[in-house]
């Protein structure tokens, strides 16, 4: 498979699928009601861990899960374009506050869980008596992370930062941040200027990022629908692939002359 330096980190709802999931999972068996009555009650990470407590107890099992996980909403294009971003060598990650067992579940059902390396989210898993659990990605146990532009339960922008981290210097990692929600924000914040940030327009994270522009170092390439997203990466892709071939003969050898307009 072709590599490239190029890492794509999508965030999951309404920015692969076209919802959120957690709604769409407690709507579709009938809870919204209660969900509606708890959710001023407890962090919203707490909420999905009860509401699938009050599914168990109420008869819903795990294969009812999972075939509403099966119908969830998704614009066609966004499979092909996701295997091809991964077929031309991208890295492409996921940085979700959904959970480990819906997403997986979702890709695993599209033929696409394969073509990501990474999957950062809430741990979810199927207890002993079948009741679905979700956990916060930052344990209780663990220092709180202080950032203030985050749930408590995951700051992205400290996902995003250790990914960072993973490479070193000499790898001149790319990264191109796709997402709509707020807490897609901070991790915004964190790019570098070679770096790229998709925010789904009229959506929280662009909201905040319009807010004042000048915080942002990566440059910003708004989305309005997946038509466009696709198109977008697509151009993206290619726009930072020229340029590093172009580093790459400037770096190695004079220009061939033949190639004078591209380069
Ligand atoms: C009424 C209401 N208030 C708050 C929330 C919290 N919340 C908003 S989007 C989202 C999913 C983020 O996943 P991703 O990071 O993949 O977009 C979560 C957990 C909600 N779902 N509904
Ligand atoms: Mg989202």
């Amino acid at each position: 498979m072709a590599s490239s330096n190029i890492v794509v980190v999508f965030d999951f709802d309404k920015t692969i699928i076209d919802c959120d999931s957690d709604n769409w999972v407690v709507d579709e068996l009938g809870f919204t009601d209660l969900f509606n009555q708890l959710f001023p009650t407890m962090p919203f990470n707490n909420l999905m861990d009860r509401m699938m407590m009050e599914l168990h107890c109420n008869g819903k099992t795990i294969e009812d899960i999972v075939e509403v996980l099966k119908r969830v909403p998704i614009q066609p294009r966004m499979i092909p374009a996701i295997k091809a971003a991964n077929a031309l060598g991208c890295d492409l990650r996921i940085v979700s506050d959904a959970n480990t067992f819906f997403i997986e579940t979702i890709l695993k059902n599209f033929g696409i869980r394969e073509c990501f390396s990474e999957i950062n989210t809430n741990p979810g898993y199927v207890d002993e008596e079948g009741r679905l659990r979700v956990l916060p990605y930052h344990h209780l146990n663990q220092p709180p992370h202080r950032c203030n532009l985050c749930p408590t339960n995951m700051c992205k922008g400290l996902i995003i930062n250790r990914i960072q981290d993973s490479f070193s210097c000499e790898e001149n990692k790319r990264f191109i941040y796709l997402g709509d929600g707020s807490g897609d924000y901070c991790p915004s914040l964190n790019l570098k200027e070679k770096d790229f940030v998709m925010p789904r327009k009229n959506f929280p994270v662009w909201d905040l990022i319009c807010k004042d522009r000048s915080l942002v170092k990566a440059q910003i390439y708004e989305w309005g629908d997946w038509e466009e997203q696709e198109k977008i990466l697509h151009q993206l892709i290619n726009k930072i692939s020229m340029e590093e071939s172009a580093l790459f003969f400037s770096a190695h050898e004079p220009l061939p002359k033949a190639l004078p307009v591209m380069l």
